[in-house]
């Protein structure tokens, strides 16, 4: 790894930044100072002030702050292409999201449009790859053409057995939207890249249950075989505004039997779509296959929730006799508790990987610039950075997602900046290059003393409801600015906010700003975010990676992570600045860091 010099021609490049502060009153001691002075002083000091807060005001106005429409440097045509990101995966062009498997190759299967970048002709999209990272594009696998998915041949799962049959089980849209679930094979399961796919000819092979409404069906899952020897199958749905997950039992992969309870449900959560259920060990990092069952093994829930678009996962107990499943803390119970992902991350599916032992989850990131601007771009939502999924051993209360280790093949001309002071009110920039793909790890080392010595409290403190990074608070926050323009009219800061409770606790935030990421319209300019626990005697340390629309954030190993798009109209191609920041207003932090430059990963059509 090719490393720089010490930091040292950063630290005199500190700024006030008045983008990033609040008019907020200085602490006692130093205001004391600041008023020790001529009457000349004060009334300069004032004028100074109004023209403070007035900047400030402009810049935090969401939508007026910005009353220069595009910029003048970079085309409309320029910047749509920049947005195109370099090493997550997308198709050539048009409409993806959905499921995935795994055969010999890793298979990735996702709804698709061929026709348009747009939501419409769902079809199961097919990508293989050897390494996660680069794919081969090859031929849609499977498309509406029969009665009961002439609408759209929506999301499923591919089961591989342990005698080497696979097959797909996903849900057909009929003319009027109703939802049928069908079954299709492989046509030669000797080819490594399963490309020709055929639909079973008695389908459809599930009908809706009684009492549940016909476009409130879908998703079945990968097939798993139980304790008992028999084989299930889960599916998503809703009583009313109960999400739920049916169970059923089948003996030969054609016929599936609904057991009478569901597997679990939970009051006022709507439409669980594309639901996920797996177990993670309690022991070891080591991932385990459906099957896995018994002492040292919990079992997670995942499900999509409709409208919301967000994913909620669940820890519990499975017991396979009775097919029920309990969480541990029922406070944390499903589309109740965690999110897999803060941010825009949408639909998981996770397959296990038997030749690393790990668990990966991909989910789609959709976009949130003008809808029109999808079929100006040609191409609109992308898959996240495959992430491997073990339960956090550390609280036993969180999973963590962490982008698969393949993802570092693509790093290169590392640079280390190491003990960096960033006092209160600073941002500094970091001088990396092009900063538009990238990989950050970096640690902040929080001067205790000043937190111990504070009682200020801010509890209520929540990132989704605060003014992002130009909220000032006693501890925070601090953290990267992603993808900045010189003069910081457009940034996506990514940060820590500490907040200490009436206890005398801390609670830690984990959050990302997107309230000034784009000068153009931005459907969720909103602050993500959630709590992130940190385990005593753990740094807070934070990764992102950075491509082009896309900026990943995870903290503390990836127990907390948000995923955002953004679309910057000036800090793009080499423009595109990173900064380093504290806005606290009351403590000192230490940031160590190491980035890397990221090259693109290959997706290409599969050479016939
Ligand atoms: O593509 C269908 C699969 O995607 C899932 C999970 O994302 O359901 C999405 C869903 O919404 C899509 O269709 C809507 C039009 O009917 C459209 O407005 C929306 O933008 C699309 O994402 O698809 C079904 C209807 O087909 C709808 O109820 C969902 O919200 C998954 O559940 C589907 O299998």
């Amino acid at each position: 790894m090719k490393t720089t010099e010490p930091f040292s021609h950063v630290e005199h490049a500190h700024t006030h930044n008045p983008l990033l502060n609040h008019p907020e009153p200085p602490p006692a001691a130093v205001r004391k100072r600041l008023f020790i002075g001529a009457p000349f002083n004060i009334t300069l000091l004032f004028i100074l002030s109004i023209l403070l807060v007035i900047l400030n005001q402009q810049v935090l106005a969401t939508n007026s702050a910005f009353p220069e429409k595009y910029s003048r440097k970079h085309s409309q045509v320029d910047r749509l292409k920049w947005q195109r990101t370099a090493f997550h995966f997308q198709p050539a062009k048009n409409f993806i999201y959905g499921p995935l498997f795994h055969m010999g190759w890793y298979h990735l299967f996702y709804q698709h449009n061929p026709y348009a970048p747009v939501w419409g002709n769902m079809s199961w999209g097919h990508s293989v790859s050897k390494d996660l990272i680069n794919w081969f594009e090859l031929p849609v696998a499977l498309g509406p053409s029969e009665w009961y998915d002439i609408e759209g041949v929506l999301s499923g799962s591919t089961t591989v057995l342990p005698n080497g049959e696979i097959f797909a089980l996903y849900t057909g849209n009929t003319n009027n939207f109703s939802q049928f679930q069908c079954k299709a094979v492989p046509v030669n399961i000797s080819d490594p890249l399963l490309v020709e796919w055929v639909k079973y000819d008695g389908n459809p092979i599930l009908y809706t249950p009684p009492g549940i409404g016909l476009k409130d069906y879908r998703d079945p899952s990968t097939v798993w075989k139980g304790p008992d020897g028999k084989h299930r199958m889960i599916m998503g749905s809703k009583r009313n505004k109960t999400g739920l997950v049916f169970v059923y039992h089948t003996d030969d992969f054609t016929n599936y039997k609904l057991l009478d309870e569901p597997l679990h449900s939970v009051p006022n959560t709507d439409m669980w779509e594309c639901v996920d259920f797996y177990p993670v060990s309690l022991t070891n990092d080591s991932a385990l296959d459906m099957a896995a069952y018994g002492p040292g093994i919990k079992h997670v829930i995942k499900e999509s929730w409709e409208g919301h678009r967000k994913d909620w996962y669940s820890i519990g107990t499975y017991d396979a006799i009775n097919d029920k499943w309990t969480p541990d803390n029922p406070e944390l119970d499903v589309g109740i508790g965690y999110r897999c992902d803060y941010g825009r991350f949408f639909a998981s599916k996770s397959l296990y990987d038997p030749l690393k032992k790990r668990r990966v989850t991909w989910g789609y990131v959709a976009e949130s610039d003008k809808h029109n601007q999808d079929r100006t771009r040609g191409w609109a939502t992308i898959f996240n950075v495959g992430r491997t999924v073990v339960l956090d051993r550390k609280t036993g209360t969180h999973l963590l997602h962490w982008p698969v280790e393949e993802i570092e093949s693509l790093r290169y001309n590392g640079q280390e900046f190491n003990e960096i002071e960033l006092e209160p009110g600073t941002i500094i920039p970091l001088d990396i290059g092009t900063a538009t793909q990238l990989d950050i790890v970096a640690t902040f080392v929080v001067d205790q003393d000043a937190l111990n010595a504070t009682s200020e409290t801010s509890y209520e403190h929540g990132c989704t409801k605060s003014a992002g990074a130009a909220e000032r608070g006693h501890f925070g926050p601090f953290g990267v600015a992603v993808l900045a323009d010189e003069i910081l009219s457009e940034l996506t800061p990514v940060y820590f906010y500490i907040a200490k409770t009436a206890e005398g606790g801390v609670l830690t935030h984990f959050c990302t700003d997107k309230l000034r990421s784009s000068r153009d319209f931005d459907e969720e300019r909103v602050v993500y975010g959630s709590t992130v626990p940190v385990v005593d005697g753990e740094e807070l340390t934070m990764r992102i990676l950075v491509d082009h629309s896309v900026v990943e954030g995870f903290a503390q190993g990836g127990r907390t992570v948000i995923t955002s798009r953004v679309y910057p109209t000036k800090a793009i191609y080499k423009d595109a600045k990173l900064y380093l920041f504290n806005n606290a207003t009351h403590i000192s932090v230490k940031a160590s860091l190491k980035i890397w430059q990221m090259a693109p990963a290959q997706v290409k059509p599969y050479p016939f």
